[in-house]
């Protein structure tokens, strides 16, 4: 290593010079500012034999505030032996160096082709990023040199190429600091992976950017298009429009599309400045509506948030000015409110009495919160003046040059108390007025009335809403039922919320609804739509469903049942005179002179055209009926207006269609509603053997009959069970035949106490199936049913087609009472039962719930045991018992 003196010239940051690479910097003729040294670079023209660069200067122009221009060239590296300390009296005094030894190792080939590689498709990028042609075909002739150079050339040109590519300050140091040739373009190598890499990522970033910079521009230049070809069509139309009508230009409601886009935006405007200062929903307006005006219009972005603008403006906010019905302040309230179920209702005392009391409870709390509302006036009126005193006395101090302060405002948005009763849940089959009555509640309250129904609701999003972020999100069902309402104290009507869904992966639907029925939840209800909390706590909720079983506990806790049953025939009758004929009627353009439908008619419609606990199906027939009297009537009078027309000679029309007669008979209604489609089933039911009628309540509430049927099938002694039931009934079959084969001896079914019944005379299995498999069945009411048809099966005595019965029973033989007795006893009647074996306990829901027409017309046996219900269903002297019935107590 050779050591020579140099002087040395600090280069400024972040130049760095390199051996074979060029660099031109200014020169001022003042002194030299100190610059920190980065590199010690050697000079001298004179000084030195092997110098590190050479110089030239370029003197300044004419302009004496030009600089000398210093032109370096690097030559080869030297390391400056002792720390670099500048001296202001002479910036040029040698200093000690040292030479870099002369690399002899030529590099390896696969680092010199790596190399080349690499520096290639740098170049090649650079070339094609460059703008100017001279600096492309600077780097076309570096890439032709680099093909031609040798391998013991090849650390020299990756020297060149480091300066020449703009690499950074750190990487041309550690190229400056690595002697060692291989060392070099290894490191150069991946210099120039890592520009190329760069420039490609920011080449894609720039394209990016140019091409959304570029679609906007062209969507704001169409636009502009457009709106001008608009203006000119529209001037076209109404110049040659005003030539034809002297020079009026008929609009069409469809031309002036940019007046009505403006008038709809303020119109929003006026709808957000309408909302209560200081509150949530305003703030949430407020901020969209900025967003909206900065969004261009006819963009995805801008449609979402005017839909959800228009959406929060809708909703009917709690308002402070807002006043509660006068009604409930009425005295007459609860009359009018009694009025107008009866109006509205036939019969149901228990459950309008029900309804007066609630709707007492809701006038009370309203009253009361009526009174603490004024209370509160009062007082916000005595403070208002107070601070309106302090606000005169403090502007006159302000003046007198005290700097008193000035009382506060009061707070906005008085709460309004909740003045609601207990939620109500009505109960019941369908058809039977759950609904209709909601209804007569919201008219007696005199508040708006929104359905909302929750069959089949899955989905948590239908209840809540889904955020705005989903495509084509909306607001849940609550919020659209209180922007239909209209006002924020309206009566919701949660319809069949036995049929909502539970938990599930789209959320829990029930869980929403319980949050939407919680007083203590319910005036922050948030819908992930709107995203503002809303205030629920003025709504009335009314829950409906078929059956209980599927609500959830917690939600039934929160609610009060009321229990609607079936009608019986007579109340049907009444129903339909009172009511539903008038409905249809008004329905279909007539009226009750036009059509009458005599009473066994109606009878019939009732009992073989329809057979259900509501009045549903029995509406839509009467529909049927004055429907087809509508074309009937509708005939005639063309006819007789076309005879009219003709003159008097031609009657002919008329009496062709025959005389108009409105009155329905029974024996018409074939040829209206086509055949009956329940009669006779009850011939049907023929007397059979292991064949017996219980009771049942069906899922959507209502009673009937079901046949429990028995066979014995050669077998192994076993019993089997089919008909979809559960695990209750089917334990309920095994207790009844265990009671059965304990009781097979006194029964005369065996001959010895020892023997089974199914084994001895012969090996058998017992069969038993509850017919309309597809209804799944559980409960242990068919207990006492089973048993006698196990004993049917097995004495052969029958049980006669008119009895039904129902209860459960215990080992010991109790017959223990069940529920649905009111629907389970309508059920029967209408299936023409005229006799019911029921428990002894459940003695007082017949005298409570079953209509006396009813009573009077159907025989009721109450039991205590399995014994007396035998001896009820197949009658005193059939079965043959071998120690008398009576005596017959349970030994177990
Ligand atoms: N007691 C009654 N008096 C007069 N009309 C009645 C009575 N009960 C039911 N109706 C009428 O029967 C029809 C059906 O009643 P509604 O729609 O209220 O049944 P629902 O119990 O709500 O049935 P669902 O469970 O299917 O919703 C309505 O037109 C209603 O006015």
């Amino acid at each position: 290593m050779a050591a020579s003196k140099l002087p040395v010239l600090p280069l400024p940051h972040p130049s760095v010079l390199l051996p074979g690479s060029r660099l031109t910097l200014p020169v001022t003729n003042e002194q030299p500012s100190p610059l920190p040294p980065t590199l010690t670079t050697l000079i001298s023209r004179t000084a030195a034999r092997l110098p590190a660069f050479c110089v030239s200067f370029v003197p300044p122009g004419r302009n004496s505030r030009q600089s000398y221009l210093l032109t370096l060239h690097g030559l080869a590296r030297v390391r400056l032996l002792a720390p670099y300390v500048p001296d202001p009296e002479n910036a040029f005094i040698p200093r000690d160096v040292q030479y870099a030894p002369n690399s002899k190792d030529v590099p390896s080939r696969k680092a010199v082709d790596t190399f080349k590689q690499s520096a290639l498709r740098l170049l090649d990028r650079l070339a094609r990023d460059s703008g100017q042609q001279i600096r492309r075909d600077g780097f076309h002739k570096i890439s032709g040199m680099l093909e031609d150079i040798t391998d013991a050339r090849a650390a020299w040109i990756a020297d060149i190429l480091v300066s020449t590519v703009n690499a950074s300050f750190a990487d041309k140091l550690s190229i400056l600091g690595t002697n060692d040739a291989e060392a070099r373009l290894t490191l150069a190598t991946e210099i120039f992976t890592k520009l190329v890499s760069i420039s490609e990522v920011s080449t894609k970033i720039a394209t990016q950017v140019e091409e959304s910079v570029y679609k906007q521009q062209k969507e704001h230049f169409l636009r502009q298009q457009l709106a001008a070809i608009h203006k000119e069509l529209q001037s076209l139309s109404s110049s040659s429009s005003g030539a034809l009508v002297d020079g009026q230009s008929p609009s069409s409601e469809l031309d002036d599309d940019e007046q009505h886009e403006a008038d709809d935006m303020a119109d929003l405007k006026r709808r957000i400045e309408a909302m209560e200062p200081g509150s949530e929903e305003r703030k949430m307006g407020v901020r969209e509506w900025r967003r909206l005006k900065r969004i261009p219009q006819g963009s995805v972005e801008n449609g979402v948030i005017r839909s959800y603008l228009e959406w929060l403006t809708a909703i009917p906010w709690p308002n402070s000015t807002l006043e509660p019905p006068r009604t409930l302040q009425d005295r007459s309230f609860l009359t009018a409110a009694r009025a107008q179920l009866d109006s509205d209702h036939f019969g149901l005392e228990k459950i309008k009495k029900r309804l007066i009391e609630y709707l007492a409870v809701v006038r009370l709390k309203e009253m009361n919160a009526e009174r603490e509302r004024l209370a509160l006036a009062a007082t916000a009126a005595s403070q208002e003046a107070e601070r309106q005193k302090a606000l005169v006395i403090a502007k006159d101090s302000v003046a007198d040059g005290d700097k008193a302060k000035a009382p506060p405002a009061p707070k906005s948005r008085p709460v309004r108390k909740s003045v609601k009763g207990p939620i109500l849940l009505f109960v019941g089959p369908p058809g039977t007025g759950k609904t209709s009555l909601g209804q007569s509640v919201a008219k007696a309250l005199d508040r708006p009335f929104q359905r909302i129904s929750l069959g089949g609701v899955r989905d948590e999003g239908e209840i809540r809403g889904h955020r705005r972020t989903y495509v084509a999100s909306g607001p849940g069902l609550i919020v659209q039922a209180m922007r239909k309402a209209g006002r924020c104290d309206p009566v919701l009507l949660l319809d069949e919320i036995d049929k909502i869904g539970g938990s599930n992966f789209h959320g829990d639907p029930s869980a929403a609804l319980l949050e939407v029925l919680d007083p203590e939840q319910n005036h922050t209800f948030n819908d992930h739509y709107i995203n503002v909390p809303i205030d629920l706590s003025q709504v009335l909720f009314i829950c409906t469903a078929n059956s209980l079983e599927t609500i959830s506990g917690p939600l039934l806790d929160r609610c009060e049942i009321v229990q609607l049953s079936g009608y019986t025939y007579d109340e049907k009758m009444h129903i339909a005179r009172r009511f539903l004929l008038p409905k249809q009627l008004s329905a279909n353009g007539m009226d009750s002179d036009h059509v009458q439908i005599t009473e066994p008619a109606l009878m019939t419609i009732a009992t073989q055209y329809t057979r259900e606990a509501g009045v549903r199906s029995l509406e839509r027939a009467i529909g049927a009926v004055v429907r087809y009297k509508a074309v009937e009537w509708a005939e005639h009078v063309d006819a007789e207006q076309e005879s009219q027309k003709n003159g008097d000679e031609d009657k002919s029309a008329v009496e062709r269609r025959g005389q108009y007669n409105g009155v329905v008979e029974e024996n018409q209604l074939e040829a209206i509603l086509g055949i009956a489609r329940w009669d006779g089933e009850e011939r049907e039911r023929e007397e059979r053997r292991g064949v017996v009628y219980g009771l049942v309540v069906m899922g959507q509430g209502e009673g009937g009959i079901l046949p429990v049927e028995t066979i014995a099938v050669p077998g192994a002694g076993r019993l089997k069970l089919t008909g979809s039931l559960g695990e209750v009934i089917k334990e309920s079959g095994e207790i009844a035949l265990s009671w059965v084969k304990t009781h097979a001896y006194d029964l005369l079914i065996t001959t010895s106490r020892a023997h089974d019944p199914l084994r001895v005379p012969e090996l058998i299995d017992i069969h038993l199936h509850l017919p309309a498999g597809a209804q799944k069945k559980d409960g242990p009411s068919a207990g006492i049913a089973m048993v006698c048809a196990f004993v049917s099966l097995l004495t052969g005595a029958r049980v006669p087609t008119n009895i039904a019965m129902t209860g459960e029973i215990t080992l010991r033989g109790r017959v223990t009472p069940v529920g649905g007795i009111k629907e389970k006893v309508l059920g029967a009647h209408r299936a023409q039962i005229t006799k019911v074996i029921l428990p002894w306990a459940n003695r007082k829901d017949v005298e409570h719930d079953v209509a006396i027409e009813i009573r009077s017309v159907m025989e009721f046996v109450f039991v205590r045991t399995v014994n007396e219900a035998l001896v009820a269903a197949f009658g005193k002297n059939t079965l043959g018992w071998r120690n008398g019935p009576l005596l017959l107590e349970s030994r177990l």
